[in-house]
């Protein structure tokens, strides 16, 4: 991990204009993840977190401020970004090796050694042996999986992932973030995730960015300092609940403000 900016975000701002009149989504924010760092993302629902995560990405303008990834400013989407959103849309006719291999077949054509690191991945996150599978084959689970080995066939510096997890029952959910730990610790790409819950939050990361309501603006900045391989055991120790801790009165006192 270095300690230049990987990610800059300079008082970020967005408004939506709908017809109803402008909606402030997020507040000027400013923010810097460096390369290498696992980040989630918690607040309340509705306080701009897939905004910002979009603005990251590319995919929609900010209203005001600069977003600069790797040195340069974000004005649109790029290769360098690998995305997963809450519901994992694979391609039904396709297996599950062709669907992760797509956004290589739609630039160039497939080589031998993309297939093999198709595999590669698919054996990190659990599915080995289901590159032959169709996504109706697969559990909610295991098509998420996928998903995340399709963000990340391209190499990309960086994985934004919106609640990828969130319609997965909690024990499924545990499994794959210990999966999903060991694919980061592998890979060590910078990784940003937007999530519901704090578990997920402080198992996986190495910084956890707190939001307040919308208009959304980051009230705590926390250091996970816990060891980087995570078991399902570090739920337990006192260093991660007194961490959980410090995030939930957010959620209450935001919940009730
Ligand atoms: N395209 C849009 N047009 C108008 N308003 C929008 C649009 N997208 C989001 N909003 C509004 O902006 C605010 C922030 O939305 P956003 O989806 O970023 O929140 P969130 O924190 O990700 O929410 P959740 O946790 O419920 O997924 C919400 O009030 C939402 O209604």
């Amino acid at each position: 991990m270095t300690d230049q900016a990987f990610i800059k975000l300079d008082e970020v701002a967005k408004t939506y204009p709908t017809a109803g009149g402008a909606v402030p989504a997020l507040s000027a924010t400013s923010a810097i993840i460096r390369e290498g760092e696992f980040v989630s993302i918690v607040g309340p629902s509705g306080c701009g977190k897939t905004t910002l995560l979009k603005m990251i990405g590319g995919l929609i303008d900010v209203t005001q401020g600069e977003i600069v990834l790797r040195g340069r400013q974000v004005n649109g989407p790029r290769d360098d970004v690998g995305f997963v959103f809450q519901g994992a849309v694979l391609l039904p006719w396709k297996t599950v090796l062709q669907n992760v291999l797509l956004p290589i077949e739609v630039h160039r054509p497939v080589t031998a050694k993309d297939r093999a690191r198709a595999l590669e991945l698919l054996d990190v996150l659990g599915l080995a042996n289901f590159e032959k599978r169709y996504p109706h084959e697969l559990s909610g689970g295991m098509q998420q999986r996928v998903s995340i080995c399709r963000a990340l066939i391209g190499d990309p510096s960086c994985l934004l992932l919106d609640e990828p997890f969130g319609a997965l029952d909690a024990l499924t959910r545990e499994n794959i973030n210990v999966m999903f730990n060991e694919l980061w610790r592998s890979t060590r790409k910078t990784v940003l995730l937007v999530t519901h819950s704090i578990q997920e939050a402080v198992f996986l990361s190495t910084r956890v960015l707190v939001m307040s309501r919308r208009p959304g603006e980051i009230v705590d900045d926390i250091a996970v300092d816990l060891p980087v391989v995570r078991l399902p055991e570090v739920i337990g120790s006192p260093e991660f609940g007194a961490l959980a801790n410090r995030i939930r009165p957010y959620f209450t006192k935001l919940a009730i403000d």
